[in-house]
């Protein structure tokens, strides 16, 4: 086990990493407490310059559909309305006028209980997301476990399903197999199971057709995500919520628990809403269309930083 003082890098060579001791993001189901959004101010669409890098954006210019700063800000803050009302404190990525997309928080860096991973972007005009990331963190005293060095990662396919438990998604187009296992590799060492999500770069990320509700149940796509991976989480004893692959294709199985049964969900998944809600779960449906239509749901706008133990 390696114990080098390495800048930027708190992560132990074959394990061992000591735990954040203020900051505890062991689930994706705990009450969250503390989340991380990227700023509204600088974000608008991109157009050709995301469209070859996502078929929901392709679907979005053959609609013919425009983008409507006004409707974003108020959409954006009807968001936040949401945190503050369950009692998170929202925390804000640095300003870059020149990467609009880092609204997406989840995909420039991911939390771990030890601190977080900084990520490599695919798409050359989201890559210097990482700068914004790595300045939040800094300044917030939070551990940089490692930066990812192998090849194209995303936040969104690094996704927590249980403690000490995660799906790893890969594309080969954005994240790529490659820094897939470098990621895999560092969180088997601390004694995680990793399950790999290889999926189609139809769909994006994993966090699209997966998302956890609370300890015992998730949101999935049935149509979108593979046999052996439903296999999986069902043999975790996770219930599943299935959302239909047209809700899942605008966004709407990409939820966030708050924790106690309470989910961040958007007003559009109206199906996937209805069915949460009589499982017992509080649903804030914020309209969010104007980031979705950009390829990106609630739970790709958010780094949650802090949940208390489920
Ligand atoms: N985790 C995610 O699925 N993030 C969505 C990113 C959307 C953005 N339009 C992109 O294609 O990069």
């Amino acid at each position: 086990m390696s114990e080098a003082n390495i800048p930027l890098q708190a992560r132990r060579e074959g394990g061992g990493t000591p735990l954040m001791k203020d900051w505890h993001p062991s689930s994706e189901v705990g009450v969250l407490t503390d989340v991380l959004l990227g700023p509204a101010e600088s974000f608008h669409w991109m157009g050709e310059e995301n469209a070859a890098w996502s078929s929901l954006v392709r679907d979005t210019m053959r609609k013919g559909l425009t983008f409507d700063k006004q409707l974003a800000m108020r959409q954006y803050r009807e968001m936040v309305s949401a945190y503050e009302d369950a009692g998170v404190a929202c925390h804000y990525l640095p300003i870059d006028e020149q990467t609009p997309y880092q609204i997406y928080a989840r995909d420039s860096s991911f939390i771990t209980p030890y601190g977080a991973v900084i990520c490599q972007l695919a798409n050359p005009r989201r890559r210097g997301e990482y700068a914004a990331a790595l300045r939040f963190y800094l300044e917030h005293g939070i551990p940089i476990y490692d930066m990812v060095s192998a090849g194209n990662f995303e936040g969104g396919d690094f996704n927590i399903i249980a403690e000490k438990t995660a799906l790893v998604g890969y594309t080969d187009h954005r994240s790529e197999e490659v820094a897939a296992r470098q990621v895999a590799r560092w969180f088997e060492q601390e004694g995680w199971e990793i399950k790999f999500a290889p999926i189609d770069q139809f769909y994006v990320h994993i966090d699209l057709m997966v998302c956890m509700l609370n300890e015992a149940c998730a949101a999935v796509c049935l149509e979108t995500t593979p046999d052996d991976i439903v296999e999986w989480i069902r043999s975790k004893g996770i219930e599943i919520i299935p959302a239909s692959f047209r809700e899942t294709m605008s966004l709407g199985c990409n939820v966030v628990s708050l924790g106690r049964d309470r989910v961040l969900s958007t007003a559009g998944a109206t199906d996937l809403n209805a069915k949460m809600k009589a499982a017992g779960f509080t649903v804030y449906d914020p309209e969010m269309t104007m980031f979705t239509q950009a390829g990106g749901g609630v739970h790709c706008m958010c780094q949650p930083l802090n949940r208390e133990a489920a």
